[in-house]
Order: structure tokens, then sequence, then C-alpha cells
């Protein structure tokens, strides 16, 4: 069935997964179509008015009755009766996909065919005939598909031109490493045309049976906490300490997994070159530029208590660049590795008395490029560090039960509950990694890097809130200004 921008743009919108919602949209085309199966792969392509084009995996079928689970997101087009629906929610599709993996079977022509790989993690007793398919309601940013309830496959809709960081870092973790706290590789799927480069299509891997992530279970535990602020008690359970502790330890024995040196290029561990300072000096530049702007932009609109600490970040500007070209002028000796890239409690889910890592997708907002880059993973540290902070400012600046307590008061309460937890964070971790190990020179380095690390990470999330939850953009500001605090305190 033949579909114009308009239509392909009306459905597009309707799509959790369709990135480009706010922006405007100047057309959208199918690009390719690779037959698999009674189904078609379509790749879109969405120009727009600004900015870089994108390009999103919409694999479709024709049927003569809707499918029995549809949702708003399933029906492109109906034309004479017939209905142009998205494949993931048929059977045949979902089915037909399952059994290419299990056989590691490749599908197409030479010039465009699809590669299915099968991982360690599918057992040869899921025969295909027997698999239940289910699609998953998950929110999300790409399609969650299940077969057997047992595993669990990612369908990206936005595609790169390049192989995608979390297959490679599963892979890696499941084949080559005895880290079991992430979902185990059970295959892939990608797309191979002729004279282009590899685009991964999806991703399979166990599927977790998680109660709830790490952000709504350390919510809970705010809870208990908070509701004894306004008595002026302080208390931590003791099995809070435990599984924060347990979390470090788990971090850090995902960095050791992560640390191989006889991996090949992909994985390797690196020094810190040149060329790598010069990136980490060119991310923060344009972080902190289009930070500032946006800033500037939405500061009117910002409360009291954000625009001081915006102030602060702005008038520390000088203060910043200067930490910043010090550090990474002079020799570090610590070294790089893969790392997770977007670590925080949501990408951590509770299993049993346990915890299982998910999404290595990398950052959101960097080119899937970047998303590959070898960094210290202190970087991830720093990224879960910033989610405790997160964590409590949330809970003890956002609740009814604190409203009416004097904010200085709040925030010394929130600082002594977030440094214990980060340094029994820590304790674990360091404990995990062992002391000394090759990824850390001294202590020295590991403060300077973690301190680069926590002020990137807070830019990073200030340029978040203020596009997706301004109410929190105090938040992140909090954490830049913590970070100065320190700096000046360097600077003597
Ligand atoms: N292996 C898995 N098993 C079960 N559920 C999962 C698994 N991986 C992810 N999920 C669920 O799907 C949601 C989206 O996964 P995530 O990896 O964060 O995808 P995205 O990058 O598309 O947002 C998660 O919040 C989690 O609830
Ligand atoms: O959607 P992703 O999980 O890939 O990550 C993006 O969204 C996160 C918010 O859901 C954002 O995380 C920030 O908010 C969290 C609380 O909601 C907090 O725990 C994190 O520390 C904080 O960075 C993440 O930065 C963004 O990439």
């Amino acid at each position: 069935m033949p579909i114009s921008s308009d239509q392909l743009v009306d459905f597009l919108k309707k799509c959790r997964w369709f990135a480009g919602k706010a922006r405007q949209v100047v057309l959208a085309s199918v690009i390719q179509q690779i037959p698999f199966g009674e189904a078609t792969i379509w790749i879109v392509e969405v120009g727009y008015e600004e900015g870089d084009t994108e390009r999103y995996q919409l694999p479709v079928i024709s049927v003569s009755e809707m499918p029995g689970f549809s949702t708003a997101q399933t029906l492109i087009l109906e034309v004479d009766g017939r209905y142009l629906v998205d494949a993931i929610y048929t059977e045949t599709f979902r089915y037909n996909l399952y059994t290419h993996i299990y056989n590691a079977e490749s599908y197409g022509e030479p010039t465009a065919r699809m590669a299915f790989v099968r991982g360690k993690g599918l057992e040869a007793e899921d025969l295909p005939e027997h698999i239940s398919t289910r699609v998953l309601p998950v929110d999300s940013s790409n399609s969650a598909l299940v077969f057997g309830e047992k595993y669990f496959l990612k369908l990206y809709r936005k595609l790169f031109q390049l192989p995608n960081p979390e297959v490679e870092m599963i892979e890696f973790l499941t084949e080559h490493s005895d880290f079991r706290q992430m979902p185990a590789f059970c295959g892939s799927m990608t797309l191979k045309s002729l004279g282009q480069p590899d685009i991964t299509l999806g991703m399979m891997q166990r599927m977790v049976d998680a109660q709830k992530d790490n952000w709504d279970r350390t919510g809970d535990y705010l809870n208990d906490f908070l509701y004894a602020v306004p008595n002026r008690v302080f208390s931590i359970q003791e099995d809070v300490f435990e599984r924060v502790g347990l979390l470090g330890r788990r971090t850090g024995e995902m960095h050791r997994a992560l640390y191989n040196p006889e991996a090949d290029a992909t994985f390797s561990p690196e020094p810190f070159t040149a060329d790598y300072r010069k990136f980490l000096q060119g991310r923060l530049n344009h972080l902190l530029e289009s930070r500032y702007n946006l800033l500037i932009d939405k500061y009117r609109a910002l409360d009291e208590q954000t625009q001081a600490l915006a102030w602060k970040f702005m008038e520390a500007k000088e203060l910043i660049d200067e930490f910043a070209e010090e550090l990474l002028s002079r020799d570090i000796h610590s070294q790089r590795i893969r790392i997770h890239g977007d670590y925080h409690l949501g990408q951590v889910l509770n299993v049993q008395n346990d915890f299982i890592v998910i999404d290595f997708e990398g950052e959101p907002e960097a080119s899937i490029a970047d998303r590959k880059v070898k960094h210290s993973p202190l970087k991830d540290v720093a990224g879960m560090v910033r989610s405790y902070h997160y964590a409590v400012s949330a809970k003890l600046f956002e609740s009814d039960e604190t409203r009416y307590l004097e904010p200085t008061k709040l925030l010394k309460v929130t600082e002594r509950w977030y440094k214990l937890i980060r340094d029994t964070y820590l304790d674990g971790y360091t404990e995990a990694i062992g002391w000394p190990h090759p990824l850390f020179k001294d202590q020295n380095e590991i403060n300077s890097l973690m301190l680069y690390y926590l002020l990137e990470k807070a830019v990073y999330e200030l340029g978040y809130e203020l596009s997706y939850r301004p109410d929190w953009v105090k938040i992140p500001l909090k954490g830049i200004v913590d970070v100065i605090r320190e700096v000046e305190k360097l600077h003597g």
C-alpha cells in the first residue's frame, strides 16, 4: 500500500517511540523496504525544518482483520477493507523473528539482508513451534516483545548507522565475562545493505521478572525517612545501607568485567590520550554553552530559589573553565574502558535480593559514535552518585510532609542522607574493584576525575530538566553548585 508523507507523519506522532514530536517535520518517507516473510521492514526517514534527519524502523504487514491486541500505535492505514498495521502486533511477524534468531538464519538478498545471531542465553529447549509471543506494553523509546515469558526482545525504533552499543555491551558481557547482573544476551538482528554500514534492528535478552526499578525502591526507603524528618528524627534502616553497598559492589564487578586487556579493540582498555582529553573538553564546552543558552531562555519561568542557583552557576563560568582546562592539560595515568554510559537508579532492576542492570544504549543526547567512546568507569560511578542526590532531593523538596520545614534545615538533612549513602555506595564500589587496580592511578586522580564527571553529568541533567521537568531544574543546579564549592576549596 503506498503511503503519503502526511499519512506517515500522522501515524508517527501517535507513537510513543517517535522522538521527533517536538520538532517541525517537513517530510517523512520510506527509503528502504526489506521483505521479511509476510511482512516488510520499512526504514522511514524523517526530515525536519531544523537539524539532522532521523531514521526509524517500522515493520508493516497488510491484514484483513485488526490484530486481537491493538493499541493506538497499531493501525497505520486502512484501504478498501484491509489494514496496514505495525507488524509487531501480529503473531506471524513475532514468530518469524524468533524462529530466525533461534536458527541464527539470515534472510533476504545479498543487496539487503537481515543477519540473525543467536546468543548464549537462548536455550535449545525453547523451540519456535512451542513459543508464545506478545507485545510488552512499556512506556519506552523502543518496542518490547516477549517470547515464552522468558525472552525480551527490544526492537530499536530510532536507527543509527553503526552497530548499537547496547548489543555490543550485552554480547561482550555475556560471552566474554562472568558478570551476571544483566539480562543474558540471546540474540540480535542486523540489517546489512551492500555498501552501507550495518544497522542494528533488535536485540533479545533473558526476560527479567523485576518487581521494581531501583529509583522506585529508593523512593520507598526515602518515604520511611521522610515521615520521620518533621519529628526531628534522622533514621536510615540498616537494610538500606546494605542495599546501597551491594549496588556499589555490583557496579565495581561490572567495571571489572569490562576491563579486559585481552579483548579486541572494541573493548580493550586505553590510556587517557590527548585526543580523549580534547574530546572531553569539547563535550563539556558544548554542554555548557547549550545550558547557558537554555537557562537564559527559561530564566524568568524559574522560581526564586532556582534563579539564585542559576546565578551561582553563571557566575562560576570562569572557574569551571579553569578547572576543566587545568585537569585536562595534565598527564592522567588512569585508564579508560567501555562503560554503561547512562547509569542511574532507573537503569537498575530489583530482582529478589539483588540487582540487574539494563539499558546499555548510552546517553540519549550523544551521537552513536560518541556513545562508544571509552571513559574512566568513574563516569558511571558519578552517574549513580548523582542519582542518589536526585532521589533524596526530589523526595524532600517536593513532598507535603516537608513543605513547612525551614529550607536550610531541610537542605542539611538532605545533604546528610546523600553523603552517608554516597559514601556507602563508594565503599562498596572500592571493595569490589580491589585496590590497587590498573584502571585508577591514585586517590588524587580519582578525586579530580570524580569531580569532573559529577560536573559533566549535572550539566547534562540541567538540559534534560529544563526541557522536560522544569520543576526539577534546581536538582542538577544544586549538584553543579556543590562541585563549584569543591573546586573553590581546591583553588584555596
Ligand atoms: N530484560 C528485560 N526483561 C524485562 N523487562 C525489561 C528488560 N529490559 C528492559 N525491561 C523493561 O523495559 C523498559 C524499557 O527498557 P529500556 O532498556 O530502558 O529501554 P529503552 O531504552 O527503550 O527505554 C524498562 O524500564 C524495563 O521495565
Ligand atoms: O531515559 P533514560 O533512562 O535513558 O535517561 C534519561 O532520563 C532520565 C530520567 O528518567 C534522566 O535521569 C535523571 O533523572 C533520574 C530521576 O528521574 C535520576 O535518577 C538521574 O540521576 C537523572 O540523571 C537521564 O539523565 C536521561 O538520560
